[in-house]
């Protein structure tokens, strides 16, 4: 699904109200209509007080109250306005609103007139103040709304977008900020960039998308480079295995992990290689570790390293279709030195780097040049940090990201609660699998160990890396159903890794 920015949303409500054609009244109500039997659907027999502003989010609001009101629930409005005028839609479902419930609404013009001690503790607050044509932070009577819901314990549903957030822009962490802490966000056609950020994400709870028939043919021919990852394309992108095929069919993968005292993470990339449907897999250790991978996964061969406790050398890299490297390795001076030599030998393999590979890089920035175009990196917020240095806020973190894979040709996995890739040209996919529990040690190991796999199949750069983050958080998910967020482990979500491929079906 693509994320638009806000003025090619824009350009798409008034295409869609020119072509279908729908006047944007008749739109509004339409959106009205989706967001009501949501919320009724969410919060039966529940009463709400909804708070409005005067431009068309407002808008959705009042005619959200009226719909309300129309199937007896108990509403209450608070229209919040300073001196402007309604936007004409507003105005209309104001009008709308007072001929079918004349009592429901009150008009506040100073913070004082609103009495919040009079909202009863379990009505539903649902957020209209401002929507996608927020132009600037909130001030005045706005902000001290907003302040004062946000001190309330109700639930605080947002319309659109919670008021005070910017669809996409790095104001949104500008200090001091006041915006709406939605627990549930109702958004029309597709969710925001901003949703997707740790910095302004916090404010979204969780978000829905609401199909308002917002013209897709528009849609479609929109330049974009931002994408949320849907299991539909992820079933599209699976690769369905023919009756006669074999072992041979499915790739060698070679993984180059674990060092002394930290051979879980060979063994835990290596098992997530093998759910994933690896061929055949090579498991390069050092001397020490080769017991330990030899019981722990006895499905992988060995390449014994000739170094008893680190990675110094690698195997002929011309019988693996695909490498992984990095994860529990460490950054001795040897090691270093095998990675740079690994890097130079390098022909069509496909690549995952990982972990340590990725602090080797950013300790010796040189070696980047020498990462072979198409490679995958996978860090998290801290490694990416190490590797682009330290970014302002989440807008730019994007923007470093993105000149990164350009200046590089790589595709970079940054690790996160919607782990993002970004490709070579610079394209984002969100992905949207995945929870609190897989913060554990070793998670991040099956990652690479997936995205190796996958690899090692022919999927493509990007499809390994699309596929296997929603994989590796789908897994997540299923093993959530039996583990807590505490207890999951890293083999939990291997264990799960069978069904998180059955769920894409
Ligand atoms: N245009 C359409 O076809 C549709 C629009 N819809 C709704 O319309 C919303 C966008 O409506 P609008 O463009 O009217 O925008 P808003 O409802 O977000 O309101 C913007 C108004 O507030 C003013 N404003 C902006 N920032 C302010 C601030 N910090 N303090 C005080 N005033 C401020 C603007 O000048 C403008 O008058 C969407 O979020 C959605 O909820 C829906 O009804 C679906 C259809
Ligand atoms: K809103």
């Amino acid at each position: 699904m693509k994320i638009l920015a806000p003025q090619q949303i824009r350009d798409l409500d008034q295409y869609t109200i020119q072509h279908e054609p729908i006047s944007s009244i008749d739109l509004m109500e339409r959106a009205a209509q989706h967001v009501a039997s949501e919320l009724m659907e969410k919060f039966y027999n529940k009463r709400f007080c909804i708070f409005v502003g005067t431009g068309n989010n407002g808008g959705d609001g009042l005619a959200v109250a009226r719909v309300l009101d129309d199937f007896a629930y108990t509403v209450k409005v608070i229209l919040v306005k300073t001196s402007v005028k309604l936007s004409a839609d507003a105005s209309i479902n104001l009008d709308r609103l007072l001929k079918t419930n004349p009592t429901c609404l009150s008009t506040v013009k100073k913070i004082g007139e609103v009495d919040f001690g009079q909202i009863k503790k379990d009505a539903i607050i649902v957020d209209a103040l401002f929507g996608s044509g927020l132009s600037r932070p909130l001030e005045g009577l706005y902000k001290s709304v907003v302040d004062a819901i946000n001190e309330l314990p109700n639930k605080v549903v947002s319309i659109d977008i919670p008021s005070g957030l910017f669809a996409e822009y790095d104001k949104n962490s500008a200090q001091g900020n006041s915006i709406i802490r939605a627990h549930t966000t109702l958004s029309f056609q597709m969710p925001k960039l901003s949703f997707f950020m740790p910095e302004s994400g916090c404010h979204v709870g969780q978000w829905h998308v609401l199909d308002i028939g917002l013209a897709r043919n528009f849609i479609r021919e929109q330049p974009c480079s931002h994408y949320v990852v849907s299991k539909k394309q992820i079933k599209k992108l699976r690769k369905k295995r023919p009756l006669h095929s074999h072992k041979g069919n499915y790739g060698h993968a070679l993984l180059i992990a674990g060092s002394y005292g930290k051979m879980g993470a060979s063994i835990i990339a290596s098992k997530a290689c093998l759910r994933s449907g690896v061929g055949l897999l090579t498991a390069h250790v050092p001397h020490w570790g080769y017991g330990i991978i030899q019981s722990a996964v006895p499905e992988a061969m060995t390449s014994i390293d000739r170094s008893d406790m680190f990675f110094t050398e690698f195997p002929d890299l011309n019988t693996f279709s695909a490498i992984g490297i990095g994860p529990g390795l460490n950054k001795k001076r040897n090691t270093v030195l095998a990675f740079e030599t690994m890097l130079d030998n390098m022909n069509s393999q496909a690549l995952v780097i990982d972990a340590d590979g990725l602090n080797i890089l950013s300790e010796n920035k040189h070696l980047l040049g020498k990462v072979p175009e198409n490679a995958i990196l996978t860090p998290h917020p801290k490694e990416f940090e190490r590797l682009v240095g330290v970014w302002n806020n989440d807008m730019d973190k994007l923007s470093r990201l993105k000149k990164f894979c350009q200046q590089y040709q790589v595709f970079t996995v940054l690790k996160g609660a919607y782990t993002v890739t970004c490709t070579p040209n610079g394209t984002c996919y969100f992905n949207t699998t995945g929870n609190p529990g897989m913060a554990t040690a070793g998670s991040g190991d099956a990652l690479t160990g997936i995205i190796t796999g996958l690899l090692a199949q022919n999927y493509s750069p990007e499809e390994a890396a699309v596929v296997g983050v929603y994989l590796h958080g789908k897994a997540g998910d299923l093993a959530l159903k039996k583990e807590s967020t505490e207890s999951m482990t890293a083999l939990d979500i291997i264990s799960c890794l069978g069904a998180a491929f059955k769920k894409i079906g």
